[in-house]
This record gives C-alpha cells, structure tokens and sequence, in this order.
C-alpha cells in the first residue's frame, strides 16, 4: 500500500473540540495531553478494504494468547512497529495489525488515581478518538495513534499506523461505544468466568510478576464493579463469544485446570457460518474417548446445539476436559464442519504447531484456533465480494 504525499486532513477533522474538559483534568494538564496524542493524519492510495475485527476481554483473560493464534493463520510473524516505541502496544504482520485499545486511555496511571477511576470506567478512555482512529483507519487513511505505556503508566508520543488489509482493535471496550461498535466487521468477547479468571491471574501475576496472593485478590475485586458494568454488557453485541467456565466433569473442582469451554456462535451473521458437530441444527451430545482418542481422567465431553444468548439465536459448540495427546485431535476435527479449513487437519496443524501457548490442551486452544480460521474465511469472502463488486463497476 503506498503512501501518497503526507499532509493534514481538514482541520474540522480534528479530534480535540478545545472547549471539552477530558474529566476534570487542569488547562495544563489538558494542554499536555493534548500535545502527546493529537494525531496528523496522512492520506493514503488505499481503496479503503480494511476489515475491522473487534476482540473485547478483561485484562489476563487471554487476548494476547488468541493474537499470536489469529496471525499465525495468516502465517508471517506479528512484531512492534520498527524502530518504533520498545513499549508500544501494537503487533503487525503482513495482513494483520493488532492495537490494543488501552492506547486510548485518556488519564494515564497518575490521572485515574487521582481522580479515582479505574482504566475500566469509560471516562478513563477517549471514545471520540478511538472512533475517528478506527473509521480513519477503515477508509484506507493512517493515523498517528496514541500510546499507553504499560511500563512506566504515561501517556507516550504517538506512532503511525498505516491501514492494514485485517485491523483487530483489542483491549477492554471494542464493543462499548456504538460508533466503534458499528465499524466492527466482526466481534469476539472472551468470556472467562470469575473462578477461572483467579486461577489464571494467580498463575501469572504471582508466577512471573511476583505480586502476593492478596494484592490479586483486591486488585480483582477493585476491578470488579467497573467490570460488571462496563465489559461484561459488551457480550451481548459479539458475533461470537469464548465461554470459559469451570469442568463439570469433576464434581466440586476449583482448580480451574479442566475447563469447559464453549463457543457462542451468533446465527444470521454475513459472512460467518457457525461450525457444527456431526449435523447441522441437531442437538448432540458426543464423548469421543476410546480406540480412537485417548482420554485419561476425567475424559472429554463434546455438546452441540442451537440456542439463544441475549436474545440473539446461537448455535453452541462445547467441549468438557482436555486432550492427552494432540494428534489425536485430527479425530475430533474430522467430525467438526465447516470450520473453513483449506486442508484436511488444518486445525489440527494449527493446534500442534503451538502447543506450547496456554490452552492448547483444551477448548481455549481448539475454538481460539477455529475462529481464526472463520476470520481468515471472512476477510477473503469480505475481499473477493468487493472485488467483485469493483469489476462490475468497471464494466459498466
Ligand atoms: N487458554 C488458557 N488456558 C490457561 N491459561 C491461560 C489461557 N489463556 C491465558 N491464560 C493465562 O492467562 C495469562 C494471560 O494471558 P494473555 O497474556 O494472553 O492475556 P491478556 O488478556 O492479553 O492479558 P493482558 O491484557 O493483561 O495483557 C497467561 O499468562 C496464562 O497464564
Ligand atoms: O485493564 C487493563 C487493560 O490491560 C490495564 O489495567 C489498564 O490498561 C491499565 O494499565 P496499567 O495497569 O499498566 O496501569
């Protein structure tokens, strides 16, 4: 994609209206914020075919998991920008780019102490950025997008982000803002339940961050009001949602380490036909432990049906317990359709090739990887349709 000549946009497209206080902040404070993110757009040749992916999650509920499986479909390897930010939150690859929407945060760490909101709470963020960032980027035109620095909790220059042929927007809110909400080709929630959550948060933050099992314990509880209200709601708007919850094969388990996972797949939706076990519409239930597929305890479950989430008609895909060995996964893909594979055992391929990543032994790992494949069976249908589209308007 080539960049023409670089030069503002109209100046009525600037995002700051100078008479809006961001929360209370001070002129001073207003006018450095200000300084650090203002974008300077820049025109592109680009026909505008970006497709917009929208992956809406709490903090350690596996999202950065789920990029590394989605840019893998697409092959090529996702990295920083070059010679850009060392902290930047952004992973691009050859089709896709990744931003992760705390680059949006409007009160940087010191700013939501002292105005005692969490990052969660919308008027810690800059909705009115996000949208035009994301319709600039949609319509084929870069932008210079903030960046929240993780590291050090301030706001950082800008870094430029030229329009891809696949934009995911990840983080807490890609669904909260109807504006945003309505550019999203595509939406995904993962929806990790509060028992599993804790397990995970557990096994990271003490493991490799060496936090104490108590400040984990307030920091998700702190996190949990603003959650209820603000991230959770945003499920009932994807066209896909990953349910973690705790196995129901062991009675009374709270380990959290057998998973029943199940993928919430929204029916009626352009471009996406949910997967499907053995017959299309049927109700199954399918335990597919024995000569075939190796199960130690406490076995594996598969449930398949139609259903109804928020209102919304849904096909559900569930799997109960975890695999022993990998390859044999082959057999359960075999009996899983339209899971918009180029070859027999793609997934299976996909599955092994990472088996190193979290899940990779269970629902996570397997519908993660499924998803991807249906992004991957979108963006072309979305890219062949205008294509189409494109030369018929030639001929005419
Ligand atoms: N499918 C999974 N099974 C088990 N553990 C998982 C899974 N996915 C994620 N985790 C755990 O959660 C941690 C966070 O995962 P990841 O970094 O992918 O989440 P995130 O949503 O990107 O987090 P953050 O927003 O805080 O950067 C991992 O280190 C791992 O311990
Ligand atoms: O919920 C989060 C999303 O990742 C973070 O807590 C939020 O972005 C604030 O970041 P930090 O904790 O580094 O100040």
């Amino acid at each position: 994609m080539a960049i023409s000549t670089a030069h503002s946009l109209n100046p009525t497209y600037s995002i700051f209206n100078p008479t809006q206080t961001h929360l209370g902040f001070s002129q001073r404070q207003q006018v450095i914020y200000k300084a650090r993110v203002r974008p300077s757009y820049v025109i592109t040749c680009s026909a505008g075919d970006t497709i917009v992916i929208g992956l809406a999650a709490d903090s350690g509920c596996g999202k950065s998991t789920f990029m590394r499986r989605l840019t893998s479909v697409f092959g090529g390897a996702a990295e920083p920008p070059r010679g850009g930010n060392p902290d930047s939150n952004t992973l691009i690859s050859d089709t896709t780019t990744v931003i992760c929407l705390d680059d949006y945060h409007s009160l940087d760490r010191t700013g939501r102490k002292e105005k005692g909101v969490t990052a969660l709470d919308p008027r810690a963020n800059d909705f009115d950025l996000m949208y035009e960032q994301v319709k600039a980027l949609k319509s084929g035109v870069a932008v210079q997008k903030p960046i929240y620095n993780h590291v050090t909790g301030l706001l950082d220059p800008p870094e430029l982000i030229k329009p891809p042929k696949i934009l995911v927007i990840e983080g807490l809110h890609p669904m909260y803002d109807k504006r945003v909400r309505d550019l999203l080709d595509f939406s995904i929630y993962l929806d990790i339940s509060n028992d599993v959550k804790f397990a995970w948060k557990i096994q990271r933050d003490m493991a490799e961050r060496g936090h104490s099992l108590e400040s984990i314990k307030a920091s998700i509880e702190a996190r949990k009001p603003d959650f209820d209200a603000y991230i959770d709601p945003q499920k009932q708007y994807a066209d896909a949602v990953i349910e973690v919850l705790p196995t129901q094969l062991i009675p009374g388990d709270n380990e959290g380490k057998v998973l029943r996972v199940k993928l919430i797949m929204k029916e009626g939706v352009q471009y996406f036909s949910p997967v499907y076990l053995f017959d299309e519409g049927s109700t199954i239930s399918w335990i597919p432990c024995g000569r075939k597929l190796t199960c130690s305890y406490p076995g594996i479950k598969f449930a398949y049906g139609p259903d109804s989430y928020f209102g919304n008609e849904v096909s559900i895909l569930e799997m109960d317990g975890q695999f022993d060995r990998l390859d044999e996964l082959i057999y359960v893909e075999s009996h899983l359709s339209n899971i918009s594979t180029k070859f027999y055992g793609e997934v299976t391929q996909q599955m092994l090739k990472h088996s190193d990543f979290p899940g990779s032994n269970n629902g996570t790992g397997l519908f993660q990887t499924i998803v991807g494949l249906k992004i991957r069976d979108l963006f072309e249908q979305i890219s062949s349709s205008k294509a189409a589209g494109t030369l018929q308007a030639a001929k005419a």
